[in-house]
């Protein structure tokens, strides 16, 4: 599903991705984890073609991402934005329909039926069927949070790339705005690669763990056998006992 061969990016001669190679099989929800700087949000949107990477390749479902096939990849991915990425002013309703907007020409900018039917949907599948038409700037941040899962979904994607999707909410809502991703996960079958701070919740909540640091792969493998010894390699010596404590038995 989603393919990475040796792809590294440079920003001028900071090298932030050294060689990342890894590949993720279709329905499965990967953690990317990883000290700060470690180069997270730079792979994912490297996946989403956000940034240009400097070398290797990149293929999701099949197409590898160049300039050429950039529109088709962004059709079979839903992006998540960290924080809150959702327009203030504007409905629950207008926010999500914006997903509806990929491959439309820019002079044929009106929603179908169609578009609202699965805007509508997708606002229903996050919990606010009572909120399509609230204004988001009226939202908590948790529900302000679903309506941006609810627009990456009403774009009807193979991959969910979720950029620290919960690191402005408090740590119930983040659960939960997390476990609705795994459950999305499950019933639709949508593959999730997921940046995330917390360790305990990406222990619990997802299948893979991939571990960045200094922008090359620390550590891959299961979620659930994350070892104290493995997070110390994928954060090195500023990690604290506590911190290692919860991924301990
Ligand atoms: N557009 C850019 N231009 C120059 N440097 C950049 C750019 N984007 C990211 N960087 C640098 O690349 C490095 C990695 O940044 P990135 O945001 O990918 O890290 P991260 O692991 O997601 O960190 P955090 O957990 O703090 O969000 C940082 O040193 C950052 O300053």
């Amino acid at each position: 599903m989603i393919d990475v061969e040796h792809l590294t990016k440079s920003f001028g001669p900071l090298r932030v991705l050294d060689g990342v190679t890894f590949r993720v099989p279709r329905g499965e929800f990967v953690a990317v984890l990883g000290p700060s700087g470690a180069g997270k949000s730079t792979l994912l949107r490297c996946l989403n073609g956000l940034v240009a990477p400097s070398g290797g390749s990149i293929a999701v479902d099949g197409i590898v991402l160049d300039r050429r096939r950039l529109a088709a990849v962004r059709k079979r991915i839903g992006f998540i934005f960290q924080g809150v990425n959702v327009h203030g002013n504007l409905s629950v309703l207008r926010n999500v329909l914006v997903g509806r907007l990929a491959g439309k020409a820019p002079w044929d900018v009106v929603f179908s039926g169609e578009d609202r039917r699965v805007a509508r949907a997708a606002i229903e599948r996050v919990g606010l069927g009572a909120k399509v038409q609230a204004r988001v700037s009226t939202l908590s941040g948790g529900q302000r949070q679903r309506v941006g899962i609810a627009r990456a979904l009403a774009h009807d994607p193979a991959v969910l790339l979720a950029d620290e999707p919960i690191s402005s909410l408090d740590p119930v809502t983040g659960r939960e705005v997390l476990d609705l991703l795994r459950e999305i996960n499950r019933d639709r079958g949508v593959t999730v690669v997921c940046n995330l701070h917390d360790v305990r919740l990406a222990t619990r909540v997802t299948d893979r763990v991939i571990g960045l640091r200094d922008g090359a792969i620390a550590f891959d493998g299961p979620a659930d056998r994350l070892t104290p010894g493995d997070l110390a390699r994928i954060y090195g010596d500023r990690l604290h006992e506590r911190d290692l404590a919860e991924v301990s038995p």
